[in-house]
Formats: structure tokens, C-alpha cells, sequence
């Protein structure tokens, strides 16, 4: 009779894989963020990446990271992945939650996971770790007994036919 697999996905390479292909829809040119959220009992619950709003076209808003005139780049439109994920959520609570992002939340997604109940955040990358919002962030989740640490990242490669 022959065994059960052993080289099965493990749960968080599973959800951050599920989030980093989530990531893979953002239309961002520089950063594209995915974000998986799971139940304590390991059932996905809601997922996201980074984008514009609903009706906010992607190809008549901007995608430039700079500009003279604020309106002419994505920070004022672009709704992040962790919120996306949250707002997608139409299930009711995400009280105790774990939150699977590819990059670190930043402040205005921080102040969502905590006041939606979320309890732990596992992130891939924190390349704007220097910054004024993710330190920000980190300073509201651990006032707020949120929990992050990052993805320790495993050999494995997955590869996806589509
Ligand atoms: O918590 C976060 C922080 C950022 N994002 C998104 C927002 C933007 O679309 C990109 C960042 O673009 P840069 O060109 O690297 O500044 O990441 C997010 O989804 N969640
Ligand atoms: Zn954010």
C-alpha cells in the first residue's frame, strides 16, 4: 500500500503562496502586495492585493510613485492589500485571524488588523522598515498585543503551468 506524500506544502507555505499569488494581480509596476487572512482553524478566509477602488479605472488613474501634484500618483488612490483583504471579508468576524502579507503593513493598514481583531501578521518582505508608517505600525501592533514575525523562507520553488 503505498504512503501518504511527505512533501506536501507546509500551512505557511500554503498561505503565503496563496497570498503571493494574490499579490501577482496588482497592476502596481513597482510593489505588487498580496495578503491571505486564515482562521485559527486554517480556513482561508479573504484575500487581496493592491489596487484602485471599484469604478477608479486602472487605466486612466496614475501609477507613478512621484510627481509635483500629489492627485498625479497612486498613493492617493491605491487601496492597500491588507485592506482589501479585510473589506473583502464578508463573512463577519476576523477576531483572532492571522494575516499573511507579502510586504509589512503599514500604518493605516495597522490601525485595520487591530480594530478588526486580527491577532497575528506574517510578512515575506519589510523594505520600508525604516519608515516613519512601519514604524508606526509596529509601535500600534505591539501596543495592541498584535503579533508579526517574518515568513521563514523554505527551499522549496513551486511552479504553476497555467
Ligand atoms: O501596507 C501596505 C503598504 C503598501 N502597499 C502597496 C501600496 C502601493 O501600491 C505599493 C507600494 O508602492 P511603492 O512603489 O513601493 O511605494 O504597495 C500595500 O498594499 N500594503
Ligand atoms: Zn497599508
Amino acid at each position: 500500500m503505498s504512503e501518504k506524500r511527505k512533501d506536501y506544502l507546509s500551512w505557511d507555505e500554503y498561505f503565503m503562496g496563496v497570498a503571493m499569488l494574490s499579490g501577482m494581480r496588482s497592476k502596481d509596476p513597482s510593489t505588487q502586495v498580496g495578503c491571505c487572512i486564515v482562521s485559527q482553524e486554517n480556513k482561508i478566509l479573504s484575500m487581496g492585493y493592491n489596487g484602485f477602488p471599484t469604478g477608479c479605472s486602472d487605466d486612466e488613474f496614475p501609477w507613478a510613485r512621484e510627481g509635483d501634484d500629489p492627485l498625479e500618483t497612486k498613493y492617493v488612490y491605491s487601496t492597500h492589500s491588507e485592506l482589501n483583504a479585510i473589506l473583502n471579508y464578508s463573512g463577519g468576524s476576523l477576531v483572532g485571524a492571522r494575516l499573511y502579507v507579502s510586504l509589512f503593513p503599514c500604518n493605516e493598514c495597522a490601525k485595520a488588523i487591530i480594530q478588526c481583531g486580527i491577532r497575528e501578521v506574517i510578512y515575506a518582505n519589510d523594505k520600508y522598515s525604516d519608515t516613519p508608517s512601519v514604524i508606526a505600525s509596529k509601535r500600534m501592533m505591539d501596543a495592541a498585543g498584535v503579533k508579526y514575525h517574518q515568513y521563514r523562507k523554505t527551499e522549496r520553488e513551486v511552479t504553476i503551468c497555467l
